[in-house]
């Protein structure tokens, strides 16, 4: 299975895709100028591999040519098949994990925190912002969290996790999913459900 893999290592080359637009919808480039992983959808990634002449049209994204595509880029919730659970993850497995820990780690933020524990918090998000391994994800997440009034708001477990609900609905709006009604985030997240299903 891996020597499989291995001998179809994606990357990019003319020789392995003679242009971007023989890419499958769906599939990002990271920036290395190779397909990138943690970037794409898994059907995407199994229809590069599969296939070297895929018949749709790419929808690809570079951050040094195309910046301004990854918003369309990243709206892949189309594809609904998951990575097997023991292979690297694929952009929604990633997000749905990054979720559970960020929406976590809001449920026991403290109530009244230290300023330490602020900073920590600030910290954390902004650095998240900079490392998370998908780099359109990343970036739009950053671009929205530098405009006015979505700062991070970590002076209390309300604030920081109504914050958080705020982030994640704005990524849920540009995959054109429902928003989450955050009056609702701790039911979710820290106590479970009031009709008891979670005790
Ligand atoms: C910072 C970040 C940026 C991302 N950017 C992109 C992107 O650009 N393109 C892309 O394709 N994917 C992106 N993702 C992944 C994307 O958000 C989803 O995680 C992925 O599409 C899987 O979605 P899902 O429907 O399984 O549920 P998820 O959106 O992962 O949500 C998991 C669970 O959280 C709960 N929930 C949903 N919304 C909220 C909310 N607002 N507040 C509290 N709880 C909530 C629900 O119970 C839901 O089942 C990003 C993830 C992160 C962490």
């Amino acid at each position: 299975m891996s020597s499989t893999r291995d001998t179809k290592e994606p990357t990019n080359s003319s020789e392995d895709h003679p242009s971007t637009a023989a890419l499958p919808k769906g599939v990002v480039l990271g920036p290395d100028g190779k397909p990138c992983r943690t970037c794409t959808p898994f059907a995407s990634w199994k229809a590069m591999m599969a296939s070297d002449k895929p018949s749709s049209p790419s929808t690809i994204s570079t951050p040094s040519t195309s910046p301004t595509r990854s918003t369309s880029t990243s709206a892949t919730s189309f594809a609904a098949e998951e990575p097997p659970s023991d292979c690297p993850p694929d952009v929604a497995q990633l997000g749905r994990s990054t979720w559970t820990l960020l929406h976590a780690l809001t449920a026991s933020y403290p109530t009244s925190p230290s300023p330490t524990t602020q900073t920590s918090a600030l910290t954390f998000v902004t650095t998240l912002s900079q490392l998370y391994p998908c780099w359109h994800c990343a970036g739009d997440f950053r671009a929205w969290m530098s405009r006015p009034g979505n700062a991070p708001r970590v002076k209390s477990r309300a604030e920081f996790g109504q914050w958080m609900c705020e982030a994640h609905n704005e990524v849920n709006r540009k995959l054109g999913k429902d928003e989450f009604d955050c009056g609702k985030w701790e039911e979710r997240w820290r106590t479970g459900w009031k009709d008891g299903r979670c005790d």
